[in-house]
């Protein structure tokens, strides 16, 4: 029930539901937004997913806390997820998931005589982000690009892309009525979380068990940190790895399908990236991180795909102070949001919006308050860095040994479910480079 849009410029005052939001969509209007977030920045909270964690008793991770249990933390979980000295240690968890993900694709083309492979990858790339982020979570191998991976792992993927569908029809029913109107949906919602969270408790009390039998001498993964570390009470540790465990795998898989699109049907680009992949491994061995950090064309590539696919639609804040934007006055408190898929695609941002050019990113023009796919500040995404090296870590294998080529080369239509998703997947051709 929308009461209309009053356009006030390039900023459109919304009211969904029962409330109203200010949408703005210019990199200086987002500046202004964030410059005044405060200490304890925050977005609409998500009712469906407060009220499962009430009726099973389970605590909040951060990403639905508030004030300080959010920012105390926040900054605990920092030193492990997101920070360079906990992202050097993890990587290498990634590179060993990527490169088993390759010999998943040249097993199977070996199966057949044309040498190729053309397949619709999106099942295959929910199993890699899990494999990848459970390797980085827990320090253990789920087994899911082996030829029959476990029935138990598979439900869960399932049971997130369930939770997901049924988190968006949930925000827009008022929080009292939720339970009662569609008891089919709330149903659903409730038992995908509750798989949800069994499958996080199967792995936490298998690492639980082991770090109480005797400590890891070497880097086990960031819940063993976390765990010998002990600055988090053990429920805060599996609310929050629950959530990272689950917000691991749509997350990064579907930037990772529509960036293999882009790059089949931009060929030049792709072979490009493919020449700076050549280039960044012929300088030696070195450590990981510094031949990821000699990618920019791959790391580009990256970010032209979630200017045009923004895996989470929106950021958003309410301001703790009066903000000016579109020479309007918005109060403290109102609910703003940065309309991502709208900017990434105006023309008043981007010159040729339409068209996918990694290079523009590393041109001398200002990009400030452009990138902002992982939200900005304190409380951008904690799961960035290992979104952004589980993605170019992929990248950088596969494009190393298959040359990409899609016959479709039109737009893919984009659906949102909570989550940005194609509506339908792209079929992809996998050609071996000898
Ligand atoms: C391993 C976990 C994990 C992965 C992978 C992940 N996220 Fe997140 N993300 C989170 C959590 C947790 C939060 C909430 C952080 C908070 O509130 O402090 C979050 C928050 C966000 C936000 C809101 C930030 C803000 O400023 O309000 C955006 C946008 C976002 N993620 C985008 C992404 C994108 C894009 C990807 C992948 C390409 C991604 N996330 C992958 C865990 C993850
Ligand atoms: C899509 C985007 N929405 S957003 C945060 O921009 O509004 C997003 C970005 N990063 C992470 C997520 N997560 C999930 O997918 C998810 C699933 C289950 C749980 Cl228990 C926790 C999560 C989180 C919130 C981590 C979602």
């Amino acid at each position: 029930t929308r009461r209309g849009w009053q356009r006030i410029g390039p900023a459109l005052l919304e009211t969904i539901g029962t409330y109203n939001c200010v949408n703005v969509l210019l990199p200086r209007d987002a500046a202004q937004l964030f410059q005044s977030e405060g200490i304890f920045p925050r977005r609409m909270g998500i009712e469906s997913w407060i009220a499962h964690r009430q009726i099973r008793n389970h605590k909040c991770g951060i990403f639905l806390l508030n004030g300080e249990e959010w920012r105390s933390d926040r900054l605990i979980l920092n030193k492990e997820v997101i920070s360079p000295a906990g992202t050097r240690k993890f990587l290498p968890f990634l590179n060993a998931v990527a490169q088993d993900f390759v010999t998943l694709m040249h097993r199977r083309i070996s199966k057949n005589t044309r040498r190729s492979l053309t397949i619709d990858l999106y099942g295959d790339l929910f199993r890699f982000t899990l494999e990848g982020s459970s390797y980085a979570l827990y320090g253990e191998r789920l087994g899911l690009l082996e030829e029959s991976p476990n029935a138990e792992s598979q439900r869960f993927i399932s049971a997130v892309e369930t939770m997901l569908r049924t988190t968006l029809p949930l925000l827009f029913i008022p929080p009292g009525l939720m339970r009662w109107v569609n008891t089919k949906l709330w149903r659903d919602h409730i038992e995908a979380w509750d798989t949800i969270f069994k499958h996080a408790d199967k792995c936490i009390q298998n690492i639980y068990q082991e770090f109480c039998l005797g400590q890891p001498r070497k880097y086990s993964g960031i819940m063993a940190e976390l765990l010998m570390q002990a600055e988090l009470p053990l429920d805060s540790i599996k609310a929050n790895v629950t959530e990272f465990t689950a917000g691991g795998v749509d997350t990064t898989a579907m930037p990772l399908l529509f960036t293999l699109f882009e790059l089949a049907r931009n060929p030049s680009v792709q072979t490009a990236i493919r020449r700076e992949i050549a280039e960044a491994e012929s300088q030696g061995p070195r450590e990981l991180s510094k031949v990821l950090n000699s990618m920019p064309l791959l790391k580009s590539a990256l970010k032209e795909t979630l200017r045009l696919y923004p895996v989470g639609i929106t950021v958003q804040r309410y301001p703790t102070k009066d903000v000016v934007l579109q020479n309007y006055c918005v109060p403290a408190g109102t609910l703003c949001q940065v309309g991502l898929y709208a900017m990434g695609r105006s023309p008043e941002v981007f010159s040729n919006p339409e068209r996918y050019d990694p290079l523009r990113w590393l041109s001398k023009e200002d990009n400030s308050f452009k990138a902002l796919a992982f939200g900005f500040g304190a409380r951008q995404c904690i799961g960035r860095r290992l979104a952004e090296t589980e993605m170019m870590l992929f990248l950088m294998h596969v494009l190393r040994n298959f040359r990409i080529d899609t016959v479709s080369k039109a737009d893919i239509k984009t659906v949102f479910g909570f989550i940005l998703m194609p509506e339908k997947p792209p079929l992809l051709t996998f050609r071996p480079i000898d």
